[in-house]
């Protein structure tokens, strides 16, 4: 089993990409089969090395590995190999028309009532013709002559499929330039490097008849292929997704603070009926099923992926994360804020909290209540029954109760609203940093 994805090199992945890259590689680990990674750069004009890079980059942050990285910008001399063999058994002809002169032909078409298909005019020249075009300056593109037939498959996502290739103009798969195109440039690959699985957009159907096609006038089995689109991931609003257009790329995502653990589980579980988990991409790859995800269109849900987010943060234990937390933190710290964070840089300011300098806002009218509060600190050592005790003892000084017992203390402690279990960080913040804070925010 082989399985591949191939990104153009034009820009940053976005979610869509995402999920079929990871489609491919869950399936392919599942099975034990290998994976490639191709880079379908053929378009000298927008594909960028840049790009390429970054493909890369965003993949291994997902988690995901390759066994082969392909470019087809080094495969060339087999596609020029391959475009011969297909003229030498008549499937692929030379073609003269200028863009203006095709789009005429599809107008005069559509007045006549019939479908805007290539007229194959082009097969119809003569040897001698072809000479003279060329004699004459003309740079010949290549059609590939499609059969006269239904090509259907069974789709892992779809169902059963099926193109009327007599319904498609035979497509370019060679400009006047010589580059050849990514329908034909992907067969080729797909052919000589024994891929068994093909799992993308489903952007891709037609592409899958022509292809089939092809396949077969290159002397595949095309039996030996399986296919699986997945329906296209649109984004919040519905709208379509773009590498070119720099829609919710992964990098974007990554700055923002969203763990790949989150965005793999997130994706793995879209369009199925199961609840998404968090999950790195082997640990996904036993329980994914290709078979699971429903036809429909699936649109990106940010806060479903925050909330799996926030619960990556929660159950990470130190060792996952200590490379990425602020210099000098601790596992008791740690232990003691994750259940607060939404997103990892949420954790520098509670780290300054616990073990920095903060300036809690004075509290009007709570003067007398943070002075009794601060001579009732008891003396440390400290642990995790010193909360308890303190405010309990405050509580019988004070009569105060819940809201109006905590919410003063926290406040002047850590300066927010809200945030971790005080019992817990309390002991981390110290004596010495209480008193201060207290003392700042009672006003004196
Ligand atoms: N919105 C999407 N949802 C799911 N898969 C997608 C989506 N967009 C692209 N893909 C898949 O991602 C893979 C890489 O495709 P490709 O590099 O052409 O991406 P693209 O975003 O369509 O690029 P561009 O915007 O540069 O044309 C293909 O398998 C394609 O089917």
């Amino acid at each position: 089993m082989k399985l591949r994805f191939a990104p153009s090199p034009t820009g940053l992945l976005h979610v869509g990409n995402a999920r079929a890259a990871l489609a491919n590689w869950l399936l392919a680990r599942r099975h034990g089969g290998s994976f490639i990674l191709r880079l379908d750069d053929t378009d000298l004009e927008r594909s960028r090395p840049e790009f390429a890079e970054a493909i890369e980059e965003d993949l291994h942050w997902l988690g995901l590995d390759w066994d082969e990285r392909v470019a087809q910008s080094d495969r060339l001399d087999r596609y020029a190999a391959a475009a011969e063999r297909l003229k030498a058994a008549g499937r692929l002809y030379p073609c003269f028309e200028t863009e203006e002169e095709l789009a005429y032909k599809r107008e005069r078409r559509r007045r006549e009532g019939k479908p805007p298909l290539y007229d194959r005019e082009a097969l119809k020249m003569t040897p001698e013709q072809i000479g003279r075009a060329i004699a004459n300056g003309k740079q010949p593109y290549w059609r590939f002559r499609l059969s006269a037939r239904t090509v259907g498959w069974k789709d892992l996502v779809l169902g059963d499929r099926s193109v009327k290739l007599t319904a498609i103009s035979d497509p370019v798969l060679v400009r006047a330039d010589g580059s050849p195109l990514y329908t034909f440039t992907s067969v080729v690959d797909d052919l000589e490097m024994g891929v068994t699985h093909i799992i993308r957009g489903e952007d891709h159907v037609t592409n899958t008849g022509i292809q089939l096609d092809l396949f077969e006038a290159l002397g595949g089995d095309a039996s030996r292929l399986t296919f699986g689109h997945l329906p296209l991931l649109t984004d919040e609003e519905g709208g379509a997704l773009s590498k070119r257009l720099g829609s919710v790329s992964l990098r974007h995502l990554r700055k923002d603070g969203i763990e790949p653990a989150a965005l793999t589980g997130y994706l793995a579980a879209l369009g199925t009926s199961a609840d998404p988990v968090p999950g790195l991409p082997k640990d996904l790859a036993p329980g994914w099923d290709i078979g699971r995800v429903s036809h429909a269109t699936a649109r990106f849900d940010m806060r479903q992926l925050l909330a799996l987010n926030r619960r990556v943060l929660h159950e990470a234990p130190f060792d996952a994360v200590r490379d990425r937390l602020p210099e000098g933190a601790d596992e008791a710290w740690w232990l003691a804020v994750r259940g607060n964070l939404d997103l990892m840089r949420e954790a520098r300011p509670w780290f300054d909290i616990v073990r920095g300098t903060i300036v809690p806002p004075v509290q009007e009218g709570e003067g007398a209540f943070l002075h009794a509060a601060l001579a009732a600190l008891p003396p440390e050592p400290w642990d995790a029954a010193t909360w308890s005790a303190w405010t309990g003892a405050l509580k019988q000084a004070t009569g105060r109760k819940g809201k109006a017992l905590f919410h003063p203390l926290r406040l002047a402690l850590t300066g927010e609203e809200q945030g971790p279990d005080l019992g817990t960080l309390l002991p981390l913040i110290g004596r010495e940093r209480a008193a201060v804070r207290l003392r700042l925010s009672a006003g004196a």
